[in-house]
C-alpha cells in the first residue's frame, strides 16, 4: 500500500549525465485521469474495473476519501493485458453517502496535498448523511478553496470555517438538503445554477461538474472570469460523457464570464476502464533526453486524449529537441524525445498546460546558461500550486546561479554571460513534486546538484527515483 502520509527523504544527489541517453520508460497511469475514475466509479451506477489506475499518495488519500463516503475497493489479480498496475474494482457508495459507519462522530477527510482531492470530494460531502470535516498537510491550508466553498454555499450546502476561512480545515455537510431537492421545485427538470471564480484553479469547475450529474435536475455552472488549465475541464466533460452522461460545454467563442458548462441529471455508468499513463509525469523523463542529449521513449502514449501533458509535442521541439511518435499496434505509440544537449529559450503562454511549468522552467534555467532567455506567461494561478511555485522557481533558479524573476503572471529567466555556468547547490522541493522533478532536471546537466526531498514525488510517481536513475542505467549499460 502506498504511503498516505508525507514522509520526508534524506537529501538526494542527483544522478549526472554522462552522455546521450538511450532509454524506454513505461509510466504509471494519470493522475488526473485516475482521480476522475475513481469518483465518477464511486458514484456509478454499478461496480467498475479500473485498469491502470495510479497508485500514489493522491490516489490513496481520493480512496480513502471516498470509502468515507461509502464507496468500496478491492483489488483484483493482475489480468490487465500490458497495464504497470493490478486491476481495481470499486463498488459505488449508497446515497446519500453514509458517513456515520463508525456511530456518531463526524466523518474527517485527510486531503494531503492534492487539490483533486480537497477540491473533487466537498461537493459530494453537500450529498452526504452529515457533515464531513475536511482537512491536509500545512501546505493544503495554504491552498486556494473559497470560490468552491463559496459556490457550495450559495447552492445550499453548509459550510462552517474551522480555521482561517476560505481554507482548510473545513466542514462540509448537506445542510438542509438543498442539493437534494429540484432547484425549482415546479419544475423539477431546470438544473441548479452556480456560479464559481475558477481562476485561481480549474479544479473549482471540474468539481462543480463532477457532482453536477447527481443533483435533481443537474448543473449548471458559469465561471465569473477565465479558467485555466482548461484541457483539465475538458478531460472531466470527456470523462462524464464516457460514463454516459451528458455535458454541454459552451461555444468556444462564447466571452469569458458568460461562458455556461451544463451537466444533465444521470448517474455515471459504470463498466470498465484503462488509465492512460501520465503524461505531465513524462515531462522530466522526456526533458532528460534534451539535456543530456539522445533519445527517451515513453511508452503507451495515447493516440488522443485530454491530458495536458500531450502538448510535450509541442514544447519540447521549441526548447531544441524533437519528438518522434512509433504507433504500437494496441493503437498508442511510443513517444521519444531526441535532443542534443543544446537547449533553446522559450516564450510561452502556460496558461492551458500550467502544471508543465517546473519542467519546462528547469530547461528554460538550462538553456539561459547557454545564452538564451525565456519568458513563461499565464501562470498566476501556480502560487496557489502544492507551494507558490513562481516563488519557489525564482529561489531554486537563482540558487543555481540562474537569473529569474516573477513577473505579475509568470517567470521571466534571463540569459547567463557567455562563459557562465549553473553551480552545484542544494535544492528545496517545497514539499512539491513537480519541484523535485525540476530539481531532478537541472540535475543531469549541472554536477552536484542535491534535492532536500525527493520523497515528495511520492505525491504522482513513488517510483521516480528508480526510474530516474534507470535512465541512466540504461546509458551504462550500452
Ligand atoms: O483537475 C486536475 O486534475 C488538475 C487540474 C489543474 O489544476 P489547476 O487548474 O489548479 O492548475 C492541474 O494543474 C492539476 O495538476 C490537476
Ligand atoms: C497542481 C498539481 O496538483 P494538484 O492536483 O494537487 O492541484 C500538480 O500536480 O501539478
Amino acid at each position: 500500500m502506498t504511503a498516505v502520509v508525507s514522509v520526508v527523504s534524506a537529501p538526494w544527489p542527483a544522478p549526472v549525465a554522462s552522455g546521450p541517453l538511450d532509454a524506454v520508460v513505461e509510466l504509471p497511469g494519470s493522475k488526473s485521469l485516475s482521480a476522475r475514475a475513481l469518483v465518477t466509479a464511486a458514484v456509478a451506477d454499478g461496480p467498475t474495473t479500473l485498469h491502470g489506475a495510479l497508485r500514489s499518495r493522491d490516489t490513496e488519500l481520493m480512496r480513502a476519501a471516498l470509502t468515507t463516503l461509502g464507496a468500496r475497493f478491492e483489488e483484483l489479480p493482475d489480468e490487465s493485458g500490458g497495464c504497470a498496475d493490478a486491476a481495481l474494482r470499486v463498488t459505488p457508495a449508497p446515497r446519500p453517502f453514509p458517513t456515520r459507519a463508525d456511530g456518531d462522530a463526524v466523518a474527517r477527510i485527510d486531503c494531503g496535498l492534492a487539490g483533486t482531492v480537497m477540491r473533487f470530494i466537498p461537493p459530494l460531502a453537500a450529498l452526504a448523511d452529515a457533515p464531513v470535516v475536511f482537512d491536509g498537510d500545512a501546505a493544503a491550508r495554504r491552498r486556494p478553496l473559497a470560490p468552491l466553498l463559496e459556490a457550495l454555499a450559495a447552492l445550499g450546502a453548509e459550510v462552517e470555517y474551522l480555521g482561517e476561512p476560505g481554507f482548510l480545515p473545513v466542514r462540509v455537510g448537506p445542510g438542509d438538503g438543498a442539493l437534494l431537492r429540484p432547484a425549482d421545485p415546479a419544475r423539477p427538470d431546470l438544473p441548479h445554477q452556480a456560479g464559481v471564480d475558477a481562476s485561481g484553479s480549474s479544479q473549482f469547475l471540474s468539481a462543480l461538474l463532477l457532482v453536477g450529474c447527481l443533483l435533481p435536475g443537474g448543473l449548471a455552472v458559469t465561471p465569473s472570469g477565465p479558467v485555466p488549465s482548461l484541457p483539465h475541464v475538458a478531460m472531466t466533460v470527456e470523462f462524464l460523457r464516457g460514463r454516459g452522461v451528458t455535458v454541454d460545454e459552451p461555444a468556444p467563442d462564447a466571452p469569458v464570464g458568460a461562458r455556461t458548462w451544463t451537466v444533465h441529471p444521470g448517474t455515471p455508468q459504470g463498466g470498465t476502464l484503462v488509465i492512460e499513463p501520465d503524461l505531465s509525469n513524462a515531462g522530466p523523463f522526456l526533458a532528460a533526453a534534451l539535456v543530456a542529449g539522445g533519445r527517451v521513449g515513453v511508452r503507451r502514449w495515447p493516440g488522443g486524449t485530454t491530458q495536458a501533458g500531450d502538448a510535450w509535442r509541442w514544447l519540447l521541439p521549441r526548447l531544441g529537441g524533437a519528438v518522434e511518435e512509433a504507433p504500437a499496434a494496441d493503437g498508442s505509440l511510443t513517444l521519444t524525445a531526441v535532443g542534443t544537449g543544446e537547449l533553446h529559450g522559450i516564450d510561452a503562454d502556460l496558461s492551458a498546460v500550467g502544471e508543465l511549468t517546473p519542467t519546462v522552467a528547469a530547461l528554460a534555467a538550462l538553456a539561459s546558461a547557454q545564452g538564451h532567455a525565456s519568458r513563461l506567461r499565464g501562470i498566476g494561478h501556480l502560487r496557489g500550486h502544492e507551494t507558490d511555485r513562481l516563488a519557489a522557481l525564482e529561489a531554486e533558479i537563482n540558487r543555481v546561479g540562474g537569473r529569474a524573476h516573477q513577473t505579475a503572471d509568470g517567470l521571466e529567466i534571463a540569459a547567463l554571460h557567455a562563459g557562465a555556468r549553473l553551480r552545484p547547490a542544494r535544492l528545496r522541493a517545497y514539499a512539491d513534486h513537480r519541484m523535485a522533478t525540476f530539481a531532478a532536471v537541472v540535475g543531469l546537466g549541472v554536477p552536484g546538484i542535491e534535492v532536500d526531498d525527493i520523497a515528495c514525488t511520492a505525491k504522482t510517481l513513488p517510483d521516480f527515483p528508480a526510474l530516474w536513475t534507470s535512465l541512466l542505467t540504461d546509458q551504462e549499460a550500452r
